[in-house]
Parts: structure tokens; C-alpha cells; sequence
């Protein structure tokens, strides 16, 4: 089943045209890495697709709704079935981690057990601390575990591994991977962690002069005769 397909993606900011044409799908169950240089236009293709970026030309289905057509009602409905975490957020100052869990989880109507996600993301030492007061890598946890607390369709994650210590960076790929399994979801995200990318992903795009120069799964692009995907960026893209 087709969660995102994307056809001929135009965006341009002024007179900066950043996506000149980009095709791309993603099928349910799916985890997909978009990759590319700083200012690449990773975060503006997935602020497109979370319905928070207006584009210029071309198509874009989410969930089988064509964003251009969909009224305010509507892209309000879409939400509720896609995630997101975009770059760490400094809201919710006044409440505590445990509080602002328990509160996501009725906003959503969330079968989830907020002890579970306490659990699964290591926040037991954290749970009665001001959001406000956590380290940025704890933030950056904190709002990961609310977006997988609305059991999403589609999550989109814009770098979620940045500024994580390698131990939070295995829980949350663990976190990710086992969410995908059990239930299915789709996954975007980006990351200048090719590693990661060859490890967890099982597509790749890259994002190179406005367009997916390269859109394929992590395997093709391995049996293609790259020594790994690290290797594969350096040779396809220039500083
Ligand atoms: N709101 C905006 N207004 C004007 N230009 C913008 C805006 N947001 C992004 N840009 C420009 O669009 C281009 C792509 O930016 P974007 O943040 O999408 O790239 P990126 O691939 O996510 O980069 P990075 O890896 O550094 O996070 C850049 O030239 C950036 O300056």
C-alpha cells in the first residue's frame, strides 16, 4: 500500500529554487533515509509532507489525500495520522515529562502505556523534571516518545539522532525498528549518519541539485559496488 508518492515536486523559496522536480514513494512498513548536503532541501521535502510548507508544482499524496485539494478540515484530519519531530522544540515549559506524556496520550486518544514509554526511552529518571529543565538530547527524547505516543501511520523524523549519545542513538533506533515491525508504520526521516542509513534503512534518497539524483533501496545501491553508503555519498556528492 502507497503512503506518500510524489511526482515532479517544484519548490523554490524567492528566488532560491530548492526542489526542482523531485519523484519519490513510500510504501506502508517502509523505513526510508533522505539524505543530502547541508541545505540540501531535506527538511523543506519533509516539512511538505507533514502539510506545513505550501509547494510550487507538481504532486503530493499523503495517506491517498492530494495535499493541494485538501481544505483546513481536512489537513487537520491528515495530522492526526501522521508525526512528526522536526528540529528540538524549547515549548511546554511548564510541565513535567510524566504530565506532558500523559497529556499527548489523551490528546491522542493513545492505547499506549505512558509506563511503557517511561520505560522503553529510558525516562524513569526524568519523569517528574520541567521539559523545560532537560538536557537537549532529553528534549529531543521527549518528543520522539510522544510522537511514536500517537501509534502514527507515518512518522517523520527531521534528524532524530543528531545530538544523541551512541547509547539514546541505539535505544532509538531499536525504538524505531521494532514500531515498524510491530505495527507497520512508515518512517521518513533524515540524517547525515550514513552509517545509520546502511544499518536501518531499507531505501535511500538522495537529495542532490533540487532533485532525487538517487532513489533506491540500500541493497541496490550496496550491490551496485559501493564499499557502503558512506562511500556511495562521497563519490556522488561534491562539497
Ligand atoms: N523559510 C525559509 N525561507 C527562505 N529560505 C529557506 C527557508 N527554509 C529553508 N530555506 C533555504 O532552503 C534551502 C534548503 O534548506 P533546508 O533546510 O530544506 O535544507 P536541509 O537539506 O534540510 O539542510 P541541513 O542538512 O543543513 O539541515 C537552503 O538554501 C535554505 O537556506
Amino acid at each position: 500500500m502507497e503512503i506518500v508518492h510524489v511526482n515532479n515536486l517544484q519548490k523554490a523559496y524567492g528566488e532560491n529554487i530548492v526542489l526542482r522536480g523531485i519523484n519519490f514513494n513510500a510504501n506502508a512498513g517502509e523505513i526510508i533515509g533522505v539524505i543530502g548536503k547541508n541545505g540540501a532541501g531535506k527538511s523543506t521535502f519533509l516539512e511538505i509532507l507533514m502539510t506545513l510548507k505550501p509547494y510550487d508544482e507538481g504532486d503530493v499524496k499523503v495517506l491517498s489525500s492530494e495535499l493541494r485539494t485538501l481544505s483546513t478540515q481536512q489537513i487537520e484530519h491528515l495530522r492526526k495520522n501522521i508525526s512528526a519531530v522536526l528540529q528540538p522544540t524549547q515549548f511546554y515549559k511548564t510541565l513535567k515529562v510524566v504530565e506532558l506524556l500523559k497529556l499527548f496520550k489523551a490528546y491522542y486518544n493513545s492505547s499506549m502505556d505512558v509506563e511503557q514509554i517511561i520505560k522503553d526511552f529510558k525516562l524513569e529518571p526524568h519523569r517528574k523534571k520541567y521539559f523545560d529543565k532537560l538536557s537537549g538530547g532529553w528534549k529531543q527524547i521527549v518528543s520522539l516518545a510522544i510522537a511514536f505516543l500517537s501509534e502514527p501511520k507515518l512518522l517523520i523524523l527531521d534528524e532524530p539522532t543528531t545530538g544523541l549519545d551512541p547509547h539514546m542513538r541505539n535505544m532509538l533506533w531499536t525504538y524505531i525498528t521494532d514500531y515498524n515491525k510491530r505495527t507497520g508504520g512508515t518512517v521518513i526521516l533524515t540524517t547525515h549518519n550514513m552509517d545509520e542509513v546502511e544499518l536501518y534503512c531499507d531505501k535511500v534518497m538522495l537529495l542532490n541539485e533540487g532533485i532525487n539524483e538517487v532513489f533506491d533501496s540500500t541493497e541496490g545501491i550496496l550491490s551496485a559496488g559501493y564499499k557502503s553508503i558512506n562511500d556511495f555519498y562521497l563519490s556522488k556528492v561534491s562539497i
